[in-house]
């Protein structure tokens, strides 16, 4: 993708503001893990492995922050911007998985040099973006081999670059496909009520010169019963040990109609994203976000004032739906317990 979707120069990270794209290219600057806190939960940046670098980059500027401290208040203050942090948005288990990474090395290191500790922390923070790029390039090399020629492939909301650090995880797969010549065509749902397939997947696929069509997200059955998809794939947001898998609402409803019509219906996400700790994903933590994002587009009121709303930010797909999980070691077919477990055995 042309413009990064995030780096760190100058001691700042610093976000492509996703709020404001296709028709504006902006950077958002974090000075402290508030902005980052800030740009995660107000979704500057969003989607799983890219939230969960800006927040590794987040807890690396705390640490810039208190790095002179005693030990005792250093310990204090690095455990609470982690706290703060992980709780900027509940359902992407990336954002705690490199956040607790970040805390651990660091209270494993309170005795270093200040020097030493943030070069510690830094260097983590950068094997975890770099690793993202690495890890969304083989995932897609991957899923590639499940892509016919001339396929039609649906997808929700953004799993693009803009969702890591560089590439993405479905669209990777999409990438892959387009970049082997296999004549690809997409079909992107506009993904209510933030509209990231408008204005992030049309975005990229269009910046790369797929063929991508726009949907809204009612369409997507239709086009599924006359057979004019071919496959159906997702990013993830949280995947359970038994494959259970947390994605964007109206993930689950694609998953129904791909089971009912049947067509092939995958997730494409990294090893990062399976929270082994949950069984099943009735545990998975739902994020319900603002009604505004319900009752107003761009800031103007479309809905009566007051009306009530119910505005999950996602949804979970029961494994039994999904045919395919597509990680980076990887394709899991039929995903279950065990098959997952094995993608963990060395
Ligand atoms: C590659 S993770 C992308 C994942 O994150 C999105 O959610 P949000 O835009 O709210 O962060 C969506 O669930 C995507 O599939």
């Amino acid at each position: 993708m042309k413009n990064e979707t995030m780096y760190f120069e100058n001691n700042k990270l610093k976000l492509i503001d996703q709020r404001k794209l296709p028709l504006q290219i902006e950077y958002f600057s974090c000075k402290n893990y508030h902005d980052a806190e800030f740009a995660i939960s107000e979704m500057v940046v969003r989607g799983a492995p890219a939230i969960g670098a800006a927040a590794a980059y987040g807890f690396y500027l705390a640490a810039l922050e208190f790095a002179g401290l005693p030990e005792e208040e250093l310990e204090k203050e690095l455990k609470k911007a982690a706290d703060k942090l992980i709780a900027a948005r509940p359902t992407a288990v990336n954002l705690s998985w490199a956040v607790e990474q970040l805390l651990d090395l660091a209270l494993a290191n309170l005795n270093k040099s200040e020097e030493e500790l943030l070069a510690i922390l830094k260097d983590k923070a950068d094997q975890i973006a770099d690793s993202d790029r690495k890890i969304n390039k083989k995932m897609a090399e991957n899923g590639n081999k499940l892509i016919k020629e001339n396929a039609v492939i649906l997808t929700h909301c953004n799993a693009g670059s803009l969702a890591t650090v560089d590439y993405g995880t479905a669209l990777g797969v999409i990438r892959e496909a387009h970049f082997t010549k296999k004549n690809i065509k997409v079909f992107a749902d506009e993904t209510r009520p933030r509209l990231q397939g408008a204005r992030l997947t049309a975005f990229e696929l269009m910046e790369e010169g797929i063929d991508v069509t726009l949907i809204a997200d009612s369409t997507a059955a239709t086009l599924i019963r006359d057979g004019k998809i071919d496959y159906i794939i997702t990013g993830a947001d949280r995947i359970a040990a038994n494959g259970d898998t947390a994605n964007k609402i109206g993930t689950f409803m694609l998953s129904e109609l791909a089971k009912n019509f049947a067509v092939p219906f995958y997730v494409a996400a990294p090893l990062s994203t399976i929270d082994r700790k949950l069984a099943s994903g009735s545990l998975i933590e739902i994020e319900e976000r603002d009604s505004e994002e319900i009752t107003q587009i761009e800031g103007v009121q479309i809905a009566p004032e007051n009306v009530k709303v119910y505005n999950p930010a996602f949804d979970i797909t029961p494994a039994e739906n999904i045919d395919a999980i597509i990680t980076e070691k990887g394709i899991v077919k039929n995903p279950d317990k065990k098959s997952i477990a094995e993608l963990f055995q060395v």
